[in-house]
């Protein structure tokens, strides 16, 4: 349904306006390669790729923003609203929020040091969000593997999807608040988890930051991985995947082998990216992405 030559005809500079961009604000802020990454996931895992996330909050409606996992947290919005004025200059109402997102999600990859892929194009926007599932349907970092299969499982995403998209964490940070408790569980390297303690006392510096991949921050690649088989995973949710369980192999194989990790990666993306979009006549091209048109 969705087709990577999309823009060719009606847009043909889109994607280099996308990706000039996004090159332009991670080199100014490398950790907003991350941002604009997670922007995509949060976007697909709610209502699917319809950039229900990008819809703010107001006297009258209420969006996503303010749902638990996005409240404090998410960051980029200001990047992507750049982007689609620059987008609407040079091509008017034709591009979606929904394939800005999936587009800057590719490009932050890229720009960090990853791997690259075809975008599938020809989302459209909502005109709708759902708190509600915003908090249903995204997952905690207090999860257990069982419930983090469960909640890809829910999006037709299978166990090594789970674990392929979960290297995403190989780049941005988090805050103490998502990784207090972890930092007192038995299934962590002991001293990693005292120098984390210094700036996430057990009272205090909730939103103090930590790199998800302490070993190589800003680059993607698969030191995620190794990380966990030291026991160095930064979320509980990070470290359940190499905890003596079912995904302890596909951990293993991703830290052994990077092209191993790329291939994954790049097929799950895709597959992510494919979740219930809004095709056709539906929902509108918006013109600015953080409201639906008047
Ligand atoms: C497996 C289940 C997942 C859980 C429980 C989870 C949870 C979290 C949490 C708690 C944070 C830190 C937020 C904060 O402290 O403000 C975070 C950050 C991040 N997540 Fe995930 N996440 C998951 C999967 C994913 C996936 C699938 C992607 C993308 C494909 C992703 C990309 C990111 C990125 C890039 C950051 C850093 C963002 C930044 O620095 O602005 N995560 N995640
Ligand atoms: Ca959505
Ligand atoms: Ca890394």
């Amino acid at each position: 349904q969705l087709s990577s030559t999309f823009y060719d005809t009606s847009c043909p500079n889109a994607l280099s306006t996308i990706k000039s961009a996004v090159n332009a604000a991670v080199a100014q802020e490398a950790r907003m390669g991350a941002s604009l990454l997670r922007l995509h996931f949060h976007d697909c895992f709610v209502q699917g790729c319809d950039a229900s996330v990008l819809l703010a909050d107001t006297a009258t409606f209420t969006g996503e923003q303010g749902a638990g996992p996005n409240a404090g947290s998410l960051r980029g919005f200001s990047v992507i609203d750049n982007i689609k004025t620059q987008v609407e200059a040079v091509c008017p109402q034709t591009v979606s929020c929904a394939d800005i997102l999936a587009v800057a999600a590719r490009d932050s990859v890229v720009a960090l040091g990853g791997p690259s892929w075809t975008v599938l194009l020809g989302r459209r926007d909502s005109t709708t969000a759902s708190l509600s599932l915003a908090n249903s349907d995204l997952p905690a970092p207090t999860s257990s593997l069982d419930q983090l299969k469960a909640a890809f499982n829910n999006k037709n995403l299978n166990p090594t999807d789970m674990v392929a998209l979960s290297g995403a964490h190989t780049i941005g940070q988090a805050q103490c608040q998502n990784f207090r408790d972890h930092i007192t569980e038995s299934n962590i390297n002991p001293t990693f988890a005292a120098s984390l303690r210094t700036n996430c006392p057990a009272s205090g510096g909730d939103t103090n930051l930590a790199p998800l991949d302490v070993t190589t921050p800003n680059t993607f690649d698969n030191a995620y991985y190794n990380n966990l088989m030291s026991q160095k995973g930064l979320l509980h949710s990070d470290q359940e995947l190499f905890n003596n369980g079912s995904a302890d192999n596909t951990v293993m194989n991703f830290a052994s082998n990077a092209a191993a990790f790329s291939s994954a990666f790049t097929t799950a993306m895709v597959k992510m990216g494919n979740i219930s979009p809004l095709t056709g006549t539906q929902g509108q091209i918006r013109l600015s992405c953080s409201k639906v048109n008047s």
